[in-house]
């Protein structure tokens, strides 16, 4: 079952387009959200939990509009922006954003509180970036939503606490099914806890794809430059050249060049690569 579908979702801007994006976020999964810096990873995730509009296609969201009101109650939207609450303290916070949720969980409340090391009574002005990101997912893991959704949750945290964070998402997808949306520029954390991955560039979808499939699809072939010609190229979906040999992605099955492996190396590729070979200019 999807959680979260689009269909052919077109939004044209002046100089930016997201077009016919059709996406799903399968349930009780972690699918991570990739895509270089201007791509549109938050221009989506806005329309999908509709504070921006698009011009053509479809969102559903539990099987409904995604402009269905109770979708609020079912979603927990992590982000590190929390301005509008900068003169507040978490205490105030509380008072303010727990009566609007039908499943508010005190308890688990204090025990984030705890475990994140927050502060109640100090402003939220005064809080780091990794402070204020830990409030946001403090607030959306209160409410037990069936949803999180989190633009780059862990870009400001420090290696620690990061760690602790993809092992608390890992276990609450195991434990309470808890279904998980993440984009990221650390494909490493990805690489590690990621089920699903879905990967944009320039408003268009490259892929969507499980982790088994990248896996078994993608990998790193480095070798000596003379294997290079016009023929060997077509092979590639991204080439690297440098003085003394090449590095490429290959999509398929490493097999075909059994015939080559006294003289290439093959490797399975990571996220980075497959992003750095996927959107780099051609050469
Ligand atoms: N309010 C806006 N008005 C006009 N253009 C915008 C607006 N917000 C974003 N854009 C443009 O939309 C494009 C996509 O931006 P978006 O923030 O969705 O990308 P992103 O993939 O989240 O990038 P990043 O990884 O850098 O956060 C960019 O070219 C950006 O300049």
């Amino acid at each position: 079952m999807n959680v979260v579908e689009f269909q052919n979702v077109s939004k044209y801007r002046k100089d930016f387009s997201i077009e016919n994006l059709s996406l799903t976020i399968p349930k009780g999964y972690i699918t991570g959200f990739i895509g270089p810096n201007g791509s549109g990873k938050t221009t989506a995730i806005s329309m999908m939990m509709d504070i921006l509009k698009f011009d053509e296609g479809d969102i559903k969201l539990f099987g409904n509009s995604h402009k269905d009101p109770n979708n609020k109650q079912k979603i927990g939207f992590v982000y590190d922006d929390l301005y509008m609450y900068e003169d507040f303290t978490i205490q105030n916070m509380k008072a303010f954003i727990a009566p609007l949720y039908h499943s508010w969980n005190e308890a688990r409340f204090q025990e984030y509180v705890e475990k994140f090391e927050l502060p109640m009574r100090k402003k939220i002005k005064k809080f780091s970036k990794g402070m204020k990101m830990k409030t946001s997912l403090l607030f959306a893991l209160s409410h037990e939503p069936e949803l999180i959704i989190m633009d780059e949750p862990t870009s400001g945290l420090d290696p620690v606490f990061r760690r602790e964070l993809l092992e608390l998402l890992q276990e609450k997808m195991v434990n309470d099914n808890q279904t998980i949306f993440l984009s990221s520029h650390i494909t490493t954390d990805l690489d590690r806890i990621a089920d699903y991955i879905i990967f944009i560039n320039k408003g268009i979808l490259l892929f969507q794809k499980s982790m088994a499939e990248i896996q078994e699809q993608f990998h790193v072939i480095k070798g000596n430059i003379e294997m290079i010609d016009d023929d060997t190229k077509k092979l590639f979906t991204g080439l690297q050249l440098t003085d003394i040999g090449f590095r490429a992605l290959f999509e398929g099955d490493p097999a075909l060049f059994e015939p080559f492996e006294d003289s290439i190396i093959i490797e399975k590729a990571s996220l980075e690569d497959i992003m750095y070979f996927m959107t780099r200019k051609e050469i």
